[in-house]
C-alpha cells in the first residue's frame, strides 16, 4: 500500500475499516510571542505508512501534530492530505482525521459502546450502521466483552483501546496519536504497543504518532522523523537512524553511542586520526571526504568486543584500542562495560556483551577493545555539530 496517494483496507466481509491517505507537510512555521514552535517542518507520509515524530521535550512534535490536526494554524507552510490542501480547513469532520491523546478523554457517563458510537452519532449515521460498525471496531481492539462497561471500570490500557476504537470507527483517512501510552505502566505499554502495531498493519491506516520514547518509535514505525528545535533533523527508517545517523545529535539521541572524533587522512589508506592513533576506515566511508575533514567515527556498543589485555591473538592495527575497564554493570541479559582508552584523553567507550560465555573483566583490568572496521559509521562534522 506504500507510495500511493490513498488506499482502502477492505475486510473479508467487503466493508472498509479505514481509507488511508498520504500526508504532505511543507515549510511549516509557527511562532507564538517570542517562542518558535515550528522553525521549518517538511514531512511526507505515504498512504498506509506508520511514521513517528520522535524528539526531546519541546522539540516541536505536538505542535507539528496539532498543525496537521488543524488545532494550530501555521504562520507559513502547507499541509496536504491525499490531493486536498487542508492547511486552512478547520479541525473536525472536514479534516477527516482520528485523534488519540495521552489522556483518553472518554465520556465517563457513557458505556464503551456508546463512547465508540459517538463520532458516528454526530455524523447522523443510521442506527443499524452505527451498531454494525461499533461491533466491528470493538472486535478489532478486542473489547467486545466490555462493550457495556463505563470507563471508570476499565484499566488504563483498556481505556486507551476505547479511545483508539473511537478514533477508528468513523474510518478516518489519517490517524494521529500524541503519546497515547504516556500514562500507562511498562507492561501495559508493551502490550498495547504490539496491539497498535498489529492493528495498523491489519487495517493499513496512515498513522502519525508522537513519542519521546525511542524504543516505542523503533518498534512501531516504518519511518521515524527525529525532531530538534522545531525542525526535522533526520527522516529515515529506525534502522537507518540507528546505524547511519547523519549528525552527531542523531547518533547520540538513539541508543548508546561511542563517538571518536578526529581528522580524515588518506595518506596510508583511509583512516581517522584520533589523538595520534590511526583508525582504519572502509574506503566507501572516506570516499568524497577531503583530507583533514573533521569527522566522528560512530561505534555502537554491540559492535565492540572486549578482551583482557594480552589475550588478543593478532591485534589488528587500526581497529583496536588498549585501555582499562573503568566500571561494569549487569543489565539483565548483558554486561555493560565502561572502558577508558589509553591513547585518547580519557575517551570512554561503552560496550555491552551477552553474559553467557564471556570472561568477566573487573574494574581496573587492562583490556583491549576491538571491532570490524566495516562496523564504523563515519559522520562528517561541520560548525553546527557539537
Ligand atoms: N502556546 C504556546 N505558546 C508559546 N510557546 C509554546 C506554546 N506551545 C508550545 N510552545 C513551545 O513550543 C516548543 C515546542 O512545543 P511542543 O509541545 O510542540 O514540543 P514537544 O516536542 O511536543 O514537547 P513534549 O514532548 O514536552 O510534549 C516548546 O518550546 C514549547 O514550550
Amino acid at each position: 500500500m506504500r507510495g500511493i496517494t490513498s488506499a482502502a483496507a477492505v475486510q473479508a466481509d467487503g466493508t472498509r475499516v479505514t481509507k488511508s491517505a498520504s500526508v504532505r507537510v511543507e515549510g511549516l512555521k509557527k511562532a507564538i510571542g517570542g517562542a518558535t514552535l515550528l522553525a521549518n517542518v517538511d514531512l511526507h507520509v505515504n498512504a498506509g505508512e506508520f511514521v513517528t515524530l520522535l524528539g526531546a521535550s519541546g522539540s516541536g512534535k505536538t505542535s507539528t501534530l496539532m498543525a496537521i490536526a488543524g488545532f494550530l494554524t501555521p504562520d507559513a507552510g502547507r499541509i496536504t492530505v491525499g490531493d486536498r490542501d487542508v492547511t486552512r480547513v478547520p479541525p473536525g469532520r472536514e479534516r477527516d482525521m482520528g485523534i488519540v491523546f495521552q489522556n483518553y478523554a472518554l465520556f465517563p457517563h457513557m458505556t464503551v459502546a456508546q463512547n465508540v458510537a459517538y463520532p458516528l452519532k454526530v455524523r447522523h449515521l443510521p442506527r443499524q450502521q452505527i451498531k454494525a460498525r461499533v461491533a466491528r471496531v470493538l472486535e478489532l481492539v478486542q473489547l467486545t466483552p466490555l462493550a457495556d462497561r463505563k470507563p471508570a471500570w476499565l484499566s488504563g490500557g483498556q481505556q486507551q483501546r476505547v479511545a483508539l476504537a473511537r478514533a477508528l470507527v468513523f474510518e478516518p483517512s489519517v490517524l494521529l496519536m500524541d503519546e497515547p501510552m504516556g500514562a500507562l505502566d511498562v507492561r501495559l505499554k508493551e502490550e498495547l504497543q504490539w496491539e497498535i502495531r498489529r492493528l495498523q498493519r491489519e487495517i493499513g491506516a496512515t498513522v502519525i504518532y508522537v513519542t519521546h520514547d525511542q524504543h516505542e518509535a523503533m518498534l512501531l514505525s516504518d519511518r521515524v522523523a527525529l525532531m530538534r528545535d522545531g525542525r526535522i533533523e533526520q527522516y529515515s527508517t529506525a534502522q537507518e537512524l540507528y546505524q547511519r545517523p547523519e549528525t552527531l545529535f542523531a547518533a547520540r539521541f538513539l541508543g548508546d553511542s561511542n563517538l571518536l572524533k578526529g581528522r580524515l587522512s588518506h595518506t596510508a589508506g583511509p583512516a581517522l586520526e584520533v589523538a595520534g592513533t590511526h583508525l582504519r576506515l572502509p574506503a566507501e566511508q572516506a570516499d568524497g571526504k577531503e583530507d583533514g575533514a573533521l569527522c566522528a567515527a560512530l561505534l555502537r556498543p554491540e559492535v565492540l568486543a572486549i578482551q583482557p589485555a594480552g589475550l588478543l591473538e593478532e591485534p589488528s592495527p587500526g581497529c583496536c584500542i588498549a585501555g582499562m575497564v573503568k566500571d561494569l554493570a549487569f543489565v539483565g541479559q548483558s554486561i555493560r562495560y565502561e572502558f577508558e582508552c589509553e591513547l585518547m584523553d580519557g575517551t570512554m567507550l561503552i560496550q555491552q556483551v551477552a553474559r553467557s560465555g564471556h570472561t568477566q573483566l573487573s574494574p581496573g583490568s587492562r583490556a583491549v577493545v576491538s571491532w570490524d572496521p566495516r562496523d564504523i559509521h563515519l559522520i562528517k562534522m561541520d560548525g553546527s555539530h557539537g
